[in-house]
């Protein structure tokens, strides 16, 4: 018999005895589905015997085995899901070694470690959930520090399916029984090909991953490291740990995870359900606020001017602003008195009032003021008589709901696209007011808002207040005469809505329907309430605005934080002020930090490209050790521009023979016209450079790297981004009229 044909019997001999471990586990879950029902009617009634105080002495034991039946049972219902992922429950075994001997004697142990924990008949564990303590060996155990394990098995599932084990030995002379199969699971995992979703790496959580996994919860956990070390998997994992360490508190509280586009949400979507965790609430900075979706980008400039807090003082002027349509006085009489508030009066009132009002809270206070205002214009009769009347009257009560209708944040940053009124709110610079104003001129011709903004009118909704409908029996005669006679305001777009409610300016009703009207579409729904959570998570931290730090820090006034980064893939230029919103979000809760320092996603002949550029821009990169070699260097190429899609096409074609998985073509979008003909087909898709933050592919075609440093905000740091996207393959395409960046 030959040697190979020796380890491929003892392989099979190891793989069929964890199948029948395996099986055990399934046919657990099977059984406990079919129980808990049973389980959950007597634990009704249990509960009916419990009100009426009778204390049945079977009572507890009852207890204990409903609610491990309850938990077997949501077990059984995930391993749908998991099947379908075709990850297995079970992932890994622990060989151990005591030094103090068992009840019965034995030293040795075998433990079994998986995506939740299982427990038999006997309520002996079958299965340990990998975020037990007492599997912490499995991730934590060295040869230096073996922790008691003579070997770690990690077991390749297909669903129920054992297909493969990969052993790694924690002692020199292991005893006799303990065979060793494989090559170590790490790198087979790193090896085999992405698609198009981030995978869990429950099975191979390196050491030090491990460590910042199972960070204590309290305060601000920095998770930093350069591309591929594995922070948003490993910050990902720690979500699930916190979950599972403290469910009350972050399923109560929340856990929100936030990541810089759409396509990054999508792509790390599974990793928590596949750890069976789904309550955790997933967002873009584009959808962190309720009521509005951005995936649009401002150009860089003007990024720059609605990210920083030099906009804040304009918002703050903003909503100081008298509504632009609103009318310019008030005239009526009251108690016979004839009443003239002119526009002097009007804005005296109104800035009286913001002194100590949220703006949409501040209807009542506003209505007292005027009638002060008017008042004293009287300083005759009886006082309190005149105010009550003028508090009552249908005159003042129509003007009102033009003078002081409840304002939609949306609907305020909309009247930054009068450029006067820019320049007057003061603060900018002559080209950034300009910029800022074409923008909302922009959205209101394409009728979409862009990411920046979501912050903006973040910031204006916790200045503004909720916007409450006034009351609808408070409509009366006098308001439907007054809307018949707006246009004496100059109120042009005042309406009705369906529900009976005014609605603000071309609001659409509730309906959420999707409307011809660019602005409309812009005012479509309700802007949400900033909601508050027990943990926020944020991944990409280094590309944060100050204004978004502010929205972050609206929603973690009470959390612990997780924060990933990485400064030499920053696209915001002004790092020290975004690091001083990030400490006022943070306050002064305690810090530890965690670098990562292994690259596990791109091939070393890869990643030395990318760091060969970028040390040379960024000197004091953070640079890791790339861990894996496939002996394919990148393919750089200079093409006439004209033959750039062609060649694009070739590339896509070769790359897909040789890798299977996703391939992408990362090129500025001033390509992504010619080019979107030829990238067609499953598992190729066409993106934009910011868009690949925090995503990897199997392999890429990178065209005009040239383009990339003059595009896209980042300059360098952003092609340093995109040239750390593949794992396995890479050409680099430079249109020849481009010319050469020195750096490459
Ligand atoms: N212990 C591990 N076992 C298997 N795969 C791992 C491990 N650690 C990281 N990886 C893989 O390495 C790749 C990179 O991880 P990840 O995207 O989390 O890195 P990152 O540091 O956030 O990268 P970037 O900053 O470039 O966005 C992923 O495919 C991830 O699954």
């Amino acid at each position: 018999m030959t040697e190979l044909a020796t380890t491929d019997q003892a392989v099979a001999a190891e793989i069929a005895a964890e199948q029948a471990h395996v099986d055990k586990v399934y046919a657990e879950l099977g059984k406990a589905a079919a129980r808990v029902e049973l389980v959950h009617a007597e634990g009704m009634a249990r509960g009916q015997t419990d009100r009426r105080g009778t204390g049945d002495p079977r009572e507890e034991e009852m207890a204990g085995l409903f609610e491990r039946d309850a938990l077997v049972y949501s077990a059984s219902k995930r391993r749908a899901s998991l099947e379908h992922q075709h990850e297995g429950l079970v992932f890994g075994r622990l060989d151990l070694e005591h030094e103090v001997p068992d009840e019965q004697g034995a030293t040795r142990e075998v433990r079994y470690v998986g995506r939740l924990g299982v427990r038999d008949d006997d309520y002996e564990p079958l299965v340990v959930d990998w975020r037990a303590p007492a599997a912490a060996p499995f991730y934590r155990a060295t040869p230096v520090d073996p922790q008691g394990v003579l070997r770690r098995r990690v077991l390749r599932c297909q669903g129920v399916q054992v297909v493969g084990v990969e052993d790694d030995l924690m002692v020199a002379e292991p005893p006799e029984d303990v065979v060793v199969v494989g090559d170590g699971a790490l790198l087979a995992a790193l090896t085999r090909s992405r698609g198009a979703r981030m995978r869990d790496i429950v099975a191979t959580i390196q050491h030090h991953q491990d460590e910042a996994i199972r960070a204590p919860a309290r305060g601000v956990t920095e998770i930093t490291g350069g591309p591929g070390t594995g922070k948003t998997v490993v910050a990902l994992h720690r979500a699930a740990y916190l979950l599972y360490s403290d469910r009350r508190r972050f399923e109560g509280g929340g856990v929100l995870v936030v990541g810089p586009s759409a396509a990054y949400t999508a792509y790390i979507e599974r990793v928590l359900p596949s750890l069976g965790e789904d309550s955790v609430v997933l967002r873009s900075l584009g959808d962190v606020l309720g009521g509005i979706t951005a995936t649009r980008l401002d150009p860089p400039a003007v990024a720059a001017t609605k990210g920083s807090l030099r906009v804040r003082r304009l918002l703050a002027r903003l909503v100081r602003e008298p509504i632009p349509d609103a009318p310019l006085q008030l005239r009526t009489f009251v108690a016979g008195h004839a009443i003239r508030l002119d526009a002097p009066d009007l804005d005296r009132a109104r800035a009286q009032v913001l002194r100590h009002h949220h703006r949409n809270a501040g209807y009542d206070a506003a209505v007292e003021a005027l009638a002060q205002l008017a008042w004293a214009q009287v300083e005759h009769g009886e006082r309190d008589d005149f105010l009550d009347r003028f508090r009552d009257s249908g005159d003042v009560e129509a003007f009102m709901r033009h003078w002081w209708r409840p304002l939609d944040p949306r609907e305020m940053l909309l009247w930054l696209a009068d450029e006067g009124l820019v320049r007057r709110l003061g603060g900018l610079d002559a080209g950034a007011a300009a910029g800022l104003a074409a923008s909302y001129q922009e959205a209101l011709r394409l009728g979409t808002w862009t990411v920046a903004d979501v912050a903006l009118v973040d910031d204006l909704a916790a200045r503004l207040g909720p916007v409450v409908d006034l009351p609808s029996e408070e409509r009366g005669f006098y308001e439907i005469e007054e809307l018949d006679d707006a246009s004496q305001y100059g109120v042009s777009a005042l309406r009705v809505g369906a529900d009976g409610g005014t609605e603000a300016t071309g609001a659409p009703g509730r309906g959420q329907r999707v409307s011809a009207d660019p602005r409309e579409r812009l005012l479509a729904g309700r802007v949400g309430e900033s909601e508050e959570y027990a943990h926020v998570l944020v991944d990409e931290a280094q590309d944060l605005s100050p204004m978004q730090w502010r929205m972050l820090g609206r929603r973690g006034r009470w959390a612990s934080w997780t924060v990933v980064g990485d400064l030499a893939q920053a696209s915001w230029d002004d790092l020290a002020e975004a690091r001083q919103a990030r400490e006022e979000a943070f306050g002064s809760a305690p810090r530890r930090a965690f670098h990562m320092d292994t690259n596990y996603r791109n091939a070393r002949e890869i990643f030395d490209l990318a760091a060969r550029l970028i040390t040379e821009h960024v000197p004091d990169a953070d640079i890791p050790q790339a861990v894996r070699e496939t002996g394919h260097e990148p393919r750089d190429v200079t093409v006439w521009a004209e033959e750039t899609p062609a060649r694009v096409a070739e590339e896509v074609a070769e790359l897909r023979a040789l890798v299977s998985g996703a391939v992408a073509v990362i090129a500025p979008w001033s390509w992504h016209e010619r080019l979107a003909p030829v990238v067609a087909g499953e598992q190729v898709v066409l993106v934009d450079p910011l868009s690949t933050k925090g995503l990897e592919y199997d392999a890429t075609v990178v065209v005009d790297p040239d383009a990339v440093v003059r595009e896209a905000p980042g300059g360098v740091r952003a092609l340093y981004v995109v040239l750390t996207r593949a794992a396995h393959r890479m050409t680099v395409l430079r249109p020849e009229a481009t010319g050469v960046p020195a750096a490459l």
